[in-house]
């Protein structure tokens, strides 16, 4: 993962910020367009849900290949069931994630950030001073590949913590293949297009979410808007506290919640290699003051050497290549994500 531009000042995590009974910080309180109405009920978005085990089934793949299609171009999205997991081992993934959370901050900080870096224990990251803060706390660490992991970061309380997540991510990383042909078959492109170009020596970078309850959910936002960096997301969503939406046509809309699914979007990597015809959705995260939440996202990024662009067969007369190359998209992504601006428009022709 790329390094952050310039110094941040780590300023308390949101668990901290609660034990020590201070007032809330101006610095939470979000600016955006919809601020003081954050907490208003919106819309559940229809998002098709994908029997995975029906994607690489010759006889019934047809009709699931067009329902992933149309479910990427226009939410961005999905809803994956029956992905080789069962509902009992994504509790122990949510569990040993809450536990971590539930934690003292003296231990949590063992696994704490270092400053200028991503990865580790802490609050949201300080990019600017005019920033509007997350009102979450997170564990960022590489779990693929193992070589590249950096154990110091990795919790050893709850004592699974470590198991769990190790087979969480070999099962992801088949998950994620079986995804990168399946988005390919389903635009008629050989069913190698997009995971020869997002390479074998791949990083899978997880993030694991925890959204304390917040005292003003009107005008405190849980994540941004924004959309990922990553080729593709897999998370997994809090199986009993809503949280997560994504915007479609300029309206938000409810993420609903299957406990058993997890909710796979594309990423601005995809958007590009697929031309544009996938969508990288926009999406946020907004709070509330009587539950916690907590999620755990997992990015799937290319190899930063790689280079990344539209690939054959997903552009012609009537749809003009829309994306240069790029390589190491994810420095691009925070060069302009501390601008305000959509990381993607640097890679617009
Ligand atoms: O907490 C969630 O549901 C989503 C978090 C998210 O969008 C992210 O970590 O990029
Ligand atoms: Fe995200």
């Amino acid at each position: 993962m790329a390094e952050i531009p310039n110094p941040e000042t780590v300023s308390k995590t949101v668990h901290e910020l609660i034990l020590s009974g201070e007032e809330l910080p101006e610095k939470y309180i979000y600016k955006g367009s919809d601020a003081g109405v954050l907490d208003a009920s919106l819309p559940f978005m229809d998002v098709p849900v994908i029997d995975m085990s029906l994607l690489t089934c010759p006889s019934s793949c047809a009709e699931q290949l067009h329902k992933l299609c149309s479910a990427l171009t226009h939410w961005g999205c999905f809803q994956a069931i029956n992905h080789g997991m069962s509902t009992q081992f994504l509790e122990q993934v949510r569990e040993a994630t809450k536990q971590f959370f539930a934690l003292s901050p003296e231990i949590k900080n063992k696994y704490k950030r270092e400053d200028g870096s991503i990865e580790g224990y802490g609050n949201d990251m300080i990019i600017s001073e005019q920033q509007t803060l997350d009102w979450t706390d997170r564990l960022y660490i590489t779990v693929s590949p193992q070589d590249r992991r950096q154990l110091k970061f990795w919790p050893e309380n709850p004592a699974n913590f470590r198991d769990v997540i190790h087979e969480y991510t070999m099962k992801l990383e088949d998950v994620s293949k079986v995804v990168f042909k399946a988005m390919a078959r389903s635009l008629n492109l050989e069913e190698n297009s997009f995971l020869d170009m997002y390479g074998e020596d791949e990083t899978l970078f997880a993030r694991f979410n925890f959204y304390p309850p917040c005292p003003r959910p009107d005008q405190v936002i849980g994540v941004k808007p924004h959309a990922d960096g990553s080729a593709i997301t897999i998370l997994l969503q809090d199986k009993q506290v809503e949280g997560l939406q994504f915007m479609k046509d300029g309206q938000w809309y409810r993420a609903p919640i299957i406990p058993e699914a997890l909710l796979i979007n594309v990423g601005d990597q995809i958007e590009i290699m697929s031309n544009g015809i996938f969508k990288s959705p926009l999406h946020r995260v907004v709070t509330n003051s009587e539950k916690e939440r907590i999620s755990v996202a997992v990015f799937c990024i290319p190899n930063p050497q790689k280079e990344i662009e539209p690939v054959d067969g997903v552009d012609d007369e009537t749809r003009p290549r829309l994306y240069k190359k790029v390589k190491d998209y994810v420095s691009i992504y925070f060069q302009y994500y501390q601008l305000g601006r959509r990381p993607i428009e640097g890679a617009i022709i």
